[in-house]
């Protein structure tokens, strides 16, 4: 009888099983400690990093608590640890509003609770979107393709769903993606048709690779956000399970620098719990605030199940100038502008109804031609 499988897998924090993990050790092809190693070597000083995050992290969830609980809230809330900190930040109705109508998160309650509410879910609207073909990829600048049309890029920490996303948003399978760290090692163009790129980026932080090659990948990465003329936006990758970690807080310090456009997209949502994932979007939308050249508006995606992923269709259209031809008559402002904080409404000041004209009929005289003009009199020609 052939031996029985691994029963139980144990799974480290990347999300690769331990037994797989030794066996790599041993054949010398991957880094000892992968916590030991998260940040590339030659970057910002981890030190740097940390403090950064933690300086982020933390005034963003400061600012979320004082709006809810006053000034005082240390006192109000009997000095809270950092995890009953998240805990007790109320997401706005707008937030709850939005993870049940894309049914993100994992619901709580019963499976038939569960199920009763996944019935009520309304279908999300389709939104069309170019068909999307690989045509170049590059691991040195040399090789990038030449600069013809706008690009959007999708950036993030190794394993967090960067080419999950494209091929949801192009509704394609031909991005490879896998559960272990480092799978793409170049950056890949995607082309839309002759409107726009998609471009695919190696991730940063721990992968299962040289160290001399994810050395190599910052810094095709940075040439790549520095030199590129065609890029329009670039989507910074936020796992929702972990949130805004030290590679985040150290790629946005290097990007600083750079200038780049950029959004944050929270990925893997469909793997939270919702009043986690709720609580989680309420302080990336407030982290999003903080960081440099960073756009308020925060995206929620599951590339796997695709879920909010329209809403992601809509603002890249949007951004590569593509929005009229593709999404037509469909409604301009996106539905994530929803969850942003209600501004009030200016107050809509009733307008004097004027009163009807009615036409007046005309004259018995005016209607059969003839005018009130007095024939000259006779003899008075010629004076
Ligand atoms: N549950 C869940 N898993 C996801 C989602 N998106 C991606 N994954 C899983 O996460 C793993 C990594 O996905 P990739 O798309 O390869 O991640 P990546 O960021 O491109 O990774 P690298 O190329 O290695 O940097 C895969 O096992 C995916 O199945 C998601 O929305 N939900
Ligand atoms: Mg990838």
């Amino acid at each position: 009888m052939p031996s029985q499988p691994f029963r139980y897998k144990r799974h480290t924090a990347a999300g690769v099983s331990q037994r797989w993990l030794s066996k790599a050790r041993n054949q010398g092809s991957v880094p000892v400690a992968p916590e030991a190693n998260e940040t590339v070597p030659g970057a910002t000083s981890p030190d740097d990093g940390r403090q950064q995050q933690a300086k982020v992290t933390e005034t963003a969830i400061a600012n979320l608590l004082t709006a809810q609980y006053g000034a005082n809230w240390q006192k109000a809330l009997h000095n809270p640890s950092n995890r009953k900190k998240l805990m007790v930040i109320k997401p706005t109705q707008a937030v709850r509003d939005y993870l049940d109508e894309l049914g993100l998160g994992i619901m709580a309650g019963n499976k038939t609770s569960r199920q009763k509410l996944k019935q009520k879910l309304v279908p999300e609207i389709h939104v069309p979107f170019p068909h999307t073909s690989f045509f170049a990829g590059a691991k040195v600048p040399e090789s990038f393709p030449k600069l013809d049309v706008s690009e959007v890029a999708v950036v993030g920490r190794s394993n967090v769903g960067k080419s999950t996303l494209i091929n949801a948003l192009a509704r394609t399978s031909v991005v490879r993606t896998s559960d272990k760290p480092g799978m793409t090692q170049q950056i890949n163009f995607y082309g839309a048709g002759k409107d726009f790129n998609l471009v695919d980026m190696p991730g940063y932080g721990f992968a299962f690779a040289k160290d001399e090659a994810r050395v190599q990948w910052q810094e095709l990465i940075d040439h790549y956000l520095k030199e590129r003329k065609t890029l329009v936006r670039l989507f910074v990758l936020i796992d929702s399970r972990t949130g805004f970690k030290v590679n985040d807080a150290e790629f946005f310090d290097r990007l600083e620098k750079l200038k780049v456009k950029t959004t944050l997209v929270l990925t893997k949502c469909d793997d939270i719990p919702r009043s986690a994932l709720a609580s989680r979007y309420m302080v990336t939308a407030e982290i999003a605030q903080l960081l440099p050249n960073c756009l308020p508006k925060v995206f929620m995606v599951s590339g796997k199940h695709q879920l909010g992923i329209n809403d992601l269709r809509k603002e890249v259209l949007h951004i590569v100038g593509k929005g009229r031809k593709y999404l037509g008559g469909m409604k301009d402002p996106l539905r994530a502008e929803k969850m942003r904080q209600s501004v009030p409404k200016p107050v809509r000041v009733p307008q004097r109804r004027l009163r009807k004209r009615v036409p007046v009929p005309p004259t018995r005289k005016e209607a059969e031609g003839t005018t009130s003009i007095p024939e000259p009199e006779p003899g008075s020609e010629g004076q």
